[in-house]
């Protein structure tokens, strides 16, 4: 019955926001995550028909001594009703339910016939249809092998070039982020050996933006920090553009999801990263630790609003949050703004959210390159031809009080085949520039470098 109980508990807690499925399955125990991890998602597919069976049956009036939860009531009439039976001891729960069976198999006949459902599919609510256009984006961890490698092992299990979007064994490498293959959205690498053992990450191409905008130079001498880093797959990316030199430090004040980024950095072999289970805004700058950073990706938490393959679409409509709930997006707003004046005080910083609304954007951008920090480290936004230059779609201008949005870059679930995305780049201003003896070492060093190749 703990497993029922497990279950119920996740549903409470989404139905709280307490989080997203995916970030609330994570925290299950364990042991028999899986299994309650696919009872979650299930009942949530049927949770529209499995409360009206519950409803009309009067079922939780009835019994409302042992089903104290209604979601206790959803998952056990799921099981009921559209999995083998009740999976649990003959103890009084259990009975409870299964006192109604004849009236709940009645009530469940009935919804199909009202909704002319020919299989109990037809019962479930569909999927985001802009997850479809989503191909499963592959990030080669070039920490242990070469992409020329990668793509000789897909080759080898069947996969040819072609459009992922067309054809299940379709594979193509990306046109904007090195490194990256896309195969068809249905594709699972669960099982793969080569995800299993950390040569493959499963990141959306959004997502591996910032970290490509931000790409600290491989250098001994560059000192970084992700601020807020679990789970952790930005930081594994910068990692792989640093080629583990260098210092990574990897800030995540959560306990639970710093736990989630230490297993994740140890499995991608990110050697040069040193994570810190810490508030990024209680970090002193002028600690000398932190003296020679000179890149920080800023990725803070934000409402999420644009991840449309998050499984997200399956809480109920009431939860939907379309338009976005103007005060939490303004509270989320203030944190991040906070955050950027914070990581001014340092160097070259890119800011992303996987949010689409202007408020956790480019009204953040706008305010802080207004803001005194700004002023005082002479930040301003870096230009188009650093950020992305090739992405078409750019930051929305109308919702910006200063700054070009020609220098953001904004990606559009359902029509850039991935999901919603923001990136901004702010860097100081050359003239006036606080010189960073370190930064412009490495700087040195790197113009160096490329002179004499070029001789
Ligand atoms: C959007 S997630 C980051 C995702 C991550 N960059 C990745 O790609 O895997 C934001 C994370 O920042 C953490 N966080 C929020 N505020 C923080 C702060 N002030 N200092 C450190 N971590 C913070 C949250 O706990 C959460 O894990």
């Amino acid at each position: 019955m703990n497993f029922y109980f497990d279950a119920a508990k996740t549903l409470d807690r989404l139905d709280a926001k307490q989080g997203s499925i995916k970030g609330t399955i994570a925290t299950l125990p364990e042991k028999n995550r899986k299994r309650t991890s696919a009872l979650i998602i299930e009942t949530l597919k049927y949770k529209s028909a499995l409360t009206e069976i519950i409803q009309k049956a009067d079922l939780l009036k009835q019994e409302r001594k042992f089903l104290k939860s209604s979601n206790l009531a959803l998952v056990l009439v799921h099981d009921l009703l559209l999995a083998k039976g009740i999976q649990a001891g003959d103890g009084p729960i259990k009975q409870a339910v299964l006192r109604h069976k004849t009236r709940l198999n009645a009530e469940f006949t009935k919804l199909k016939i009202k909704r002319k459902a020919t299989s109990n599919l037809d019962l479930a609510q569909g999927a985001d249809a802009r997850a479809s256009k989503i191909p499963r984006y592959v990030r080669v961890n070039t920490k242990f092998w070469a992409t020329s490698e990668a793509l000789t092992y897909f080759t080898e299990k069947g996969f040819s070039n072609g459009d992922p979007l067309d054809s299940s064994t379709a594979f193509a490498q990306d046109k904007h982020i090195p490194d990256l293959l896309l195969f068809s959205p249905q594709t699972s690498f669960q099982d793969d050996p080569a995800y299993i053992s950390g040569k493959l990450i499963l990141q959306d191409k959004a997502s591996c933006f910032p970290a490509f905008v931000l790409s600290p130079p491989a250098h001994e001498k560059t000192v970084a920090i992700d601020a807020t880093a679990a789970p952790g797959n930005k930081t594994s990316h910068l990692s792989a553009l640093m080629k583990g030199k260098g210092k990574l430090y990897a800030f995540e004040r959560d306990r639970k999801r710093f736990g989630t980024l230490k297993m994740m950095l140890q499995k991608a072999a990110c050697d040069n990263v040193e994570p810190v289970n810490a508030d990024f805004l209680t970090i002193d700058p002028s600690d000398p630790k932190y003296a020679s950073v000179t890149h920080i990706l800023l990725d803070p938490s934000c409402s999420g609003s644009g991840i449309v393959n998050r499984l997200d679409h399956l809480l109920s409509a009431e939860n939907d949050d379309e338009d976005g709930d103007e005060d939490r997006l303004l509270k989320l707003a203030a944190f991040q703004l906070k955050m950027i004046k914070h990581a001014m005080q340092l160097q070259k910083i890119v800011y992303s959210t996987c949010s689409i609304h202007a408020i956790e954007n480019e009204h953040v951008v706008s305010a802080a390159l207004e803001s005194e920090e700004a002023t005082a480290g002479g930040f301003v936004l870096a230009p188009r031809q650093k950020v992305l230059p090739k992405w078409e779609r750019r930051g929305y201008q109308k919702d910006m009080k200063t700054g070009d949005a020609e220098g953001l870059v904004r990606c559009l679930p359902g029509e850039d085949a991935t999901n919603g995305f923001f990136v901004s780049c702010f860097v100081r201003k050359s003239p006036g520039r606080k010189r960073n003896a370190q930064s412009d070492d490495i700087e040195d060093g790197l113009r160096k470098q490329k002179r004499s190749r070029t001789k």
